[in-house]
Formats: C-alpha cells, structure tokens, sequence
C-alpha cells in the first residue's frame, strides 16, 4: 500500500499528533490485552485504531517507523517472567476485512511466487493466545507466550498442566529440535462456570474466553493454571533442526499430529480463491459448531518453499492472510438490570444496555436468566460490559470490563415483589433459583404475554393481534376495567368495547413503552379507532381473524391456554391421544402420564392446570362460543363405533361412573349424548334419584336402562341393551 504523496513531504503537526496520540493508545491498549489480560476495548475497536494508524502512515509514509505500533508484533513489556528468546521470530498476521483485501493478497501472491499452480491451505483461526514450544530431542524443554515475537515469557510449568500438550513426542523419529507454534484456548461453554467461581472466590471475572486463556495461563502459580480446563491447538512451526525439510506445511501438520501434538481437525488444502471463498463461507455460516471462539479463517500458502520466497515483513508473514469475521463481542455499558415478567410468571433479569450494532443488529437488551447468573457473572449497573451476539442466538453479557469501574457502579438487587402486580415473588417449589409472580389470573404481565403467545404462530395463529393488542386489552390506560381479565372473554370481544381503548405502545423485548424518537415520550395510542372514533382496519381484521381462531386444531387450542410444559409438541400428543379437551380433563394422572410423548412433568402439569376454577371458567367461555374443543374428524380414527347414530340421555346418579365419565363413554362409542329425552332418544340411562327425566322416558316409552343395562350397552351394543331395557320395546 504506497501513499501517494512522497516520503519527504513534511508531515503536518496535526497528523504527527495524531499519530502520536494513536500510537500511545495501542500501546497502552495492547499492555492492556498481552499483560494483563484484561483489554478495555473490543478487539474490532482496537483493530480500528490500528487501521487509521496504517492509513496515516499511508498518507505520510515518514510516519512508519521502525517503532510504529504497526511495524511490531506488540510491545515488549517488563512482566513477572523470566524472558526467552525464540529461536525463530513469532509473528502475526496480516487481516483481511473483506474479498477485496482477500484477493489483493492472493494476487501479490500469485504476481510474486511467479505461479498460480500452488496451494492454499485453510485454517480456523482460534481465539487464544499464541504460545511456543520447544522440543528437544522429543521432550519439551520450553513454552513461551509470543511477547514481541523475538522474546517471550517462560511459561514453562503453566503449560505442563494442559493435558492434551505432549511431554514428550511419539515415534522413534523425532527432530533434534522443533519449535511448535499454536494457539491456547478456553472453551466458550466452560466460561461462565470459570466466572462463578472467581467471583465466589473474590476474585475478578474475566470479560471473555480469550481473555480467561491468557489469564489462567499467564499465572504466576502454575497450581492455578491446573485447575483451569484451558486446551491447544497447533498452527505452526519455526525452528526445525536435525528433520529432513518439509515441502507442505499440510502435511506437516499430518507429522505434528502423528508426534501426538493437537492439531486442528479443520484445515483444507484448496487450489484456488474461489476454494478459500466456500472456507470462509462454511465457517462463516457455522462457526458455532466449532469448540473454540474463532475470530476468521488463516489462509496460507502451503508450498513451503515459497513461502521462504515471499518472506515476511517485520511484524507478519507475506505468504499468509487472516480474514476476519464481523465480532461477535461488542463493549457497551450497562444501563441498567430490569426484571421481566413471563408468560408463566417466571420474573427474569434482564440487561439493558446502551444500544450497540453487533453481528448486524442493534441491540439494547441481553438476557441474564436469573438472580444467580447476574451474581455468578460479576457484573454491576453501570459496567462496561462485553456483549456477544452469536448469530441468531438471543445477546448475552459475557463479563465486566472492571478495570473501567469508577465506584458508581452499583450490584443488582432482585426485586421481591412482581414488578407489574405487585404481589410477592417466590420460587415455584423449594429450591427453584427462578423466582415466580404466583398472581397468575390477575398479573397484566402474564396475561399479557399468554395472550401474545396464544394469539402467536405456535398457538392460534391470530393475524392483527400482537403485542400492542395484547396489552390494550389487559391493561388500557382507558378504560379503567380492561376488556379481559384472562381469556376467557377473548372470543367474545366486540368492536364497541375495543373503540375507547387508549394504551401505551410496549416494546416487546423489555416489556417498556416504546418513546417518540424526536420528542422522547412515551408512545401512547388509541388503538383501535381512527381520529373520526371509528374502528381502524386492523381492528376489524383483528376481530374476525380471532372469529376464525375458534376452529383451529384441538393441539393449538390447548397451546393456546399456556398450560406449563405443554408446547405445541405435548399439545399435539394430548390431541392425538384424547381427542377432546374433556377426555383430557378426564383423565387421571396415569393415563396421561402413559400417553405417548407426554411424561410425568406434563402430565402433573395438565392436571394442576385443570384444577384451577378460573381455568375452567375459560374453557367453559371458549366452549359457549364456539371455540373447537375436540379433534377434527376424532371420530374416523378412533376404530369401531358401536354406538353410532343412537342418541342418549344420561339421569340421576350413578355408581361406576360419573355424570361426565358415562358421556366420555357414550361419545367415544359413537353415541349423541343430549340433555332432554325426545321421541327420538334412543336410550335413557338411570341411575339413582332420576326425576323428571325418567318419567318423559316412560311417558313417550323410551328404553330406560339401570346401570346394569347401561354396561351392557357399553360392552354389547344396542340389540343387547334393548333386550334388558325396561320397558321392553314393543
Ligand atoms: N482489545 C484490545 O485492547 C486488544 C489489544 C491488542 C490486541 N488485540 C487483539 O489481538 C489481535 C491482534 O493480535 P495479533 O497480533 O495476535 O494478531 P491476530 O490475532 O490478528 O493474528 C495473529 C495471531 O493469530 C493467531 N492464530 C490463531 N489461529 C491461527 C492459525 N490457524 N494460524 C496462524 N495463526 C493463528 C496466532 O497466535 C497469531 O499470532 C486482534 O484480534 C486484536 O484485536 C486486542
Ligand atoms: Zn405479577
């Protein structure tokens, strides 16, 4: 990259300030990061500021000097470790941020080793800290960080403790001496658990895996560094003394790999760039299905004999390229841990951050699951935190950046009311860390949310009714009275009652008002009427679409009533088996328990459901209005139908069954059952203390059966049960 301007131009003083001042803060950033361990910006920030000092020093080639930020691995720094000199420089790589920058290098490749008829060979590139190995004779001797690339520190007894790290190579043919190059990890998955415990301990928490590696590697006690599960991952070589040499540095990794050294499963030889580009979009595309944090794709010639031809420049290889990935991990400041309240009352912290773009989206809240996770974090209000977003993944707060703290920050407390209600929170049974508001009918948070969820695509699939609905119709600012208490009026709602209603907009991820971007407010809206008072579209669209609603499936009205555990998966084998939300409702815990893909926690959980009156009342609202409470076609599938076509009435009380269990009887047989004997009442079932029923019975002479005669209908059919009936047909 030649600056166009000539390298006597003087340099104005603005610019050589600036580049003064740049270079000062990545020097001080990268003590930061090598020697610390515990960087104050992001590494995209850092990057940036590393770039604008390369464009400067295109601008004003005077500026690049030998001891520019930019001409150095990085610093070299006093630290607490002995000092060793690496036998052959350690560098770092040149980035690519794009397939421009990708294919200006593979073209200076091409133009330099005089032929495109050579190899490139793909690499992940992992997110840790470079380290040094030298083996002599086999046996490790030494392991050193990377420092300024010429002089390392001795981590000697740190790197012993990693497990997957040889003492001593396999095979009987060794090198007299080989420096092995490669990167030390922490497993993302294994992050938080680190986290936790230092903060139990007292300790500071780490702001991200990569920091958590160098950190517990770079201990002054190497008992420390045992206790943390760090791993490697070979990706290099320097010094290499009594070996024959090597032509491809893919098959040197094959001989590293056979000497018992952890290399990486992932390289790739390809021939050419369009080979890289489908490497770079594979992993782009599945990054997360790697153990290690990967922050690009090292792309390297494999001919190394060329390699030695293109050199290297005092800070990196010419023969290889890092092309990074857009990061994941953003530093943003804590404003504030909210608690929300979910659809099964489950409150939950959240974190409200300042918004911040990452992997392409602007982000303002990251989930914290519970009080413990907040605790076990280490984060405060008023932190600067790391941010991560892994692609479609909800953000998370990885850690604190806590040399940033400046006293004001202050620890989350977990409320001990519900937020919205007010009623005390308490977990859901001993030793729950999840708090609950047990104020389940009467919290507008709840409702709100189970009406969102049944009015969504997993439930009733309700067009027109989303969030804003959701809470206009359970917690208007107008009217005083909301149009539902729970839903059971849902089905029942009109345009007269919606027309009057005014609400705040509420954003869905935090459950605040949405506010005017210009003035600042707070969104407040009349929702479903236009300025003439007359209702808006949507709200007719709402109305009818929640019409419609009534003859969904029998799975997505029990998805529907946020019955715990019973997503669409459990509804659909509740649906499958029992076929009515009656036969549900009637069977015992055993049976539902026994039934294929339900379980013992959904089955306990139906069971809890049922046993609440006002979830009965709902039911028995949905029913009055239509709402479809039986299988489609239930009866084609369900076998034999003795009692088809015969119409039953069922009085007085009986021994064996109840009121509700003879008529599960009836109808899963194929009978009618009603309430009131006709002429064309087939049968009527007596029991005890019958009343008027029985003497309509006898009066229009309609078979009459005791409960002796109704076993016998249940078990033998009609021509039986006519055969006992009193009075006999004549
Ligand atoms: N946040 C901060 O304050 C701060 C400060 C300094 C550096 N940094 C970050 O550190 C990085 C820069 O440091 P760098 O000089 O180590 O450059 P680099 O990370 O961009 O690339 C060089 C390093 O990549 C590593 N690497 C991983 N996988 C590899 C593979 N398969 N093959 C070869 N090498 C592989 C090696 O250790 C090598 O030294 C950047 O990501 C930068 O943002 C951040
Ligand atoms: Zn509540």
């Amino acid at each position: 990259m030649a600056g166009d301007k000539q390298a006597e131009t003087t340099v104005p003083a603005e610019a050589r300030e600036q580049h003064k001042q740049l270079a000062e803060q990545i020097e001080e950033h990268r003590f930061r990061y090598y020697v610390k361990n515990a960087p104050v910006v992001s590494d995209a920030e850092f990057d940036r500021l590393l770039r604008t000092l390369e464009a400067l020093e295109d601008e004003y080639p005077e500026l690049r000097t030998p001891d520019s930020p930019t001409q150095k691995v990085a610093g070299a720094y006093e630290t607490e470790f002995t000092a060793v000199e690496h036998r052959r420089r350690m560098l770092s790589l040149d980035n690519a941020f794009d397939d421009e920058e990708l294919a200006a290098w593979a073209d200076r490749v091409a133009k330099e080793v005089g032929t495109s008829a050579h190899h490139f060979l793909c690499e992940l590139k992992v997110d840790g800290l470079a380290v040094n190995l030298t083996y002599e004779h086999g046996r490790l001797t030494r392991a050193a960080t990377r420092g300024d690339g010429r002089t390392g520190e001795d981590i000697t007894p740190n790197v012993r403790t990693i497990a997957e790290i040889p003492d001593r190579l396999k095979g009987d043919r060794v090198p007299d001496l080989v420096e092995i190059r490669g990167e030390v990890f922490f497993p993302m998955e294994l992050f938080q658990e680190l986290n936790a415990r230092l903060v139990e301990g007292g300790d500071k928490p780490f702001a991200n895996p990569r920091n958590a590696a160098a950190g517990s590697l770079r201990q002054k006690d190497p008992r420390v560094t045992a206790t943390r599960p760090l791993h490697m991952v070979v990706h290099g070589i320097g010094a290499l003394e009594g070996y024959e040499s090597l032509t491809r540095l893919s098959e040197t990794y094959d001989l590293l790999h056979s000497w018992g050294l952890p290399t990486a499963k992932y390289n790739r030889v390809v021939d050419d760039l369009d080979g890289v580009r489908a490497f770079i979009a594979y992993y782009g595309e599945n990054r997360h299905s790697v153990e290690h944090e990967i922050d690009g794709v090292v792309v390297k010639l494999d001919e190394i004999p060329l390699q030695g031809r293109l050199g290297s420049t005092s800070r990196a290889p010419r023969w290889a390229i890092a092309y990074k990935y857009a990061p994941e991990e953003v530093n943003t400041k804590l404003v504030n841990i909210r608690v929300g309240v979910g659809r099964t009352g489950r409150v939950t912290p959240y974190a409200q951050v300042e918004p911040v773009t990452v992997a392409g989206s602007e982000v303002e809240f990251a989930t914290l699951h519970n009080q413990d996770v907040v605790k076990a974090k280490g984060v405060l209000i008023g932190d600067t935190v790391v941010l991560r977003k892994a692609g479609d993944v909800i953000p998370e707060i990885l850690g604190p950046v806590v040399d940033l703290r400046d006293g004001t920050e202050r620890e989350f407390v977990m409320p001990s009311e519900c937020p919205e209600c007010g009623t005390p929170l308490r977990p859901m049974k001993e030793g729950d860390v999840d708090l609950r508001c047990p104020n389940a009918r009467g919290c507008p948070a709840q409702l709100r949310e189970r009406l969102f969820y049944l009015a969504g695509r997993k439930a009733l699939d309700i067009e027109h009714f989303g969030y804003v609905a959701a809470t206009a119709l359970t917690r208007p600012l107008e009217p005083a009275e909301p149009p539902l208490k729970d839903e059971g009026d849902l089905f029942d709602l009109t345009v007269e009652q919606l027309l009057p209603i005014r609400a705040y907009v509420l954003d869905q991820d935090s459950g605040l008002p949405k506010r005017d971007p210009k003035t600042g407010e707070e969104k407040i809206a009349t929702v479903f009427a236009n300025q003439q008072g007359e209702p808006k579209k949507n709200a007719l669209a709402m109305l009818e679409n929640i019409a419609a609603a009534k003859e969904r499936p029998l799975a997505r009205v029990l998805t529907g009533l946020s019955i715990r555990h019973v997503g669409p998966v459990a509804a659909e084998a509740l649906a499958r088996a029992f076929r009515s939300i009656d036969r549900i409702d009637q069977a015992t815990e055993e049976e539902l328990r026994n039934t294929d893909g339900v379980g013992e926690i959904v089955a306990q959980s139906v069971k809890e459901w049922f046993a609440e009156d006002w979830h009965r009342d709902i039911l028995r609202k949905w029913k009055a209005a239509g709402v479809r409470m039986e299988e489609e076609g239930s009866a084609e599938d369900e076998g034999p139908r003795p009692l088809e076509g015969l119409t039953v009435v069922v009085t007085g009380t009986l021994e064996r069954f109840t009121r509700d269990g003879a008529k599960e009887a009836l109808q899963s047989r194929g009978a009618k059952v009603t309430g009131s004997v006709s002429k064309k009442t087939s049968f009527v079932v007596v029991g005890d203390n019958p009343g008027s029923k029985y003497d309509k019975a006898m009066q229009l002479k309609v078979p009459v059966l005791n409960e002796d005669g109704f076993a016998v209908l249940l078990e033998q059919g009609p021509d039986a049960a006519s055969e006992v009936a009193v009075p006999a047909e004549e």
